[in-house]
């Protein structure tokens, strides 16, 4: 069984995956993917040309760099989109096809934004607020609140993905609390879903 891993940013959906990883079950994350797609020639190519060269230093991809500039320039954003979501996903659907028993969980953050849904067993949602994802991603990315909502207009709102979604995990309380949500929502798909 293959369960997607999805949220806004910085709700915590990357803290999820390391819990599950702990409890010895198998994750992938499609960030991974995309962070070693950009190490591939041809992408780097892709992206100088059709993005720009200032995202570059000694060759290699500056990430902060690209993200900076694709959250404040969505005709950028959508460019590196089209060189970027096809490649992901076809990663992504060689990874599925491979898991064969078991409960394997996949973080896609854009998993509703790219209509992915099909490709799962199940779907859980890794939820916070609005407000709380504007606080978490100033705290962590040391930034603005007018850059954290720019990044939250990258991605459907996570009230409408929280209606989407038959499995909702808070992230709000302590870690602690967090693993307790989480193991009790492993049981409770494999009982709805045996
Ligand atoms: C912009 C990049 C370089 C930033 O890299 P960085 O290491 O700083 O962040 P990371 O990859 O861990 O992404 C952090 C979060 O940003 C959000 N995000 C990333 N890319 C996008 C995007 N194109 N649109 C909306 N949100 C995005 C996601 O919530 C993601 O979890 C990188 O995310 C990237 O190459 N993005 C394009 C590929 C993509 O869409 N990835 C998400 C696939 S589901
Ligand atoms: N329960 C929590 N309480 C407080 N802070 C938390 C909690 N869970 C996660 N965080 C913090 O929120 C930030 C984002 O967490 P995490 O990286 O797990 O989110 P994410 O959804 O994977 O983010 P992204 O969309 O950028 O990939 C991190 O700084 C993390 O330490």
């Amino acid at each position: 069984m293959v369960i997607g891993i999805t949220g806004g940013i910085c709700c915590g959906k990357t803290t999820v995956l390391s819990v599950l990883k702990k409890l010895n079950f198998k994750v992938f994350n499609v960030d991974d993917i995309s962070h070693d797609l950009l190490n591939k020639d041809e992408v780097k190519e892709e992206i100088k040309e059709k993005i720009s060269k200032d995202v570059f230093c000694d060759n290699n991809i500056d990430r902060k760099k690209l993200a900076s500039l694709i959250f404040s320039d969505e005709k950028k954003r959508k460019a590196l989109n089209k060189i970027m979501h096809k490649r992901i996903i076809a990663c992504m659907i060689d990874i599925i096809s491979k898991q064969k028993e078991g409960l394997t969980f996949i973080e896609v953050p854009l998993l509703y934004e790219l209509n992915l849904e099909k490709y799962f067993d199940e779907i859980i949602l890794i939820y916070v607020s609005r407000k709380e994802q504007i606080k978490r991603i100033m705290k962590r990315d040391c930034t603005t609140e007018i850059k954290a909502k720019d990044m939250l207009l990258s991605q459907i709102d996570i009230e409408e993905k929280k209606k989407l979604s038959k499995y909702v995990i808070e992230n709000t309380h302590s870690i602690e609390s967090l693993e307790k949500d989480i193991k009790e929502m492993v049981e409770r798909i494999k009982n709805e879903c045996n």
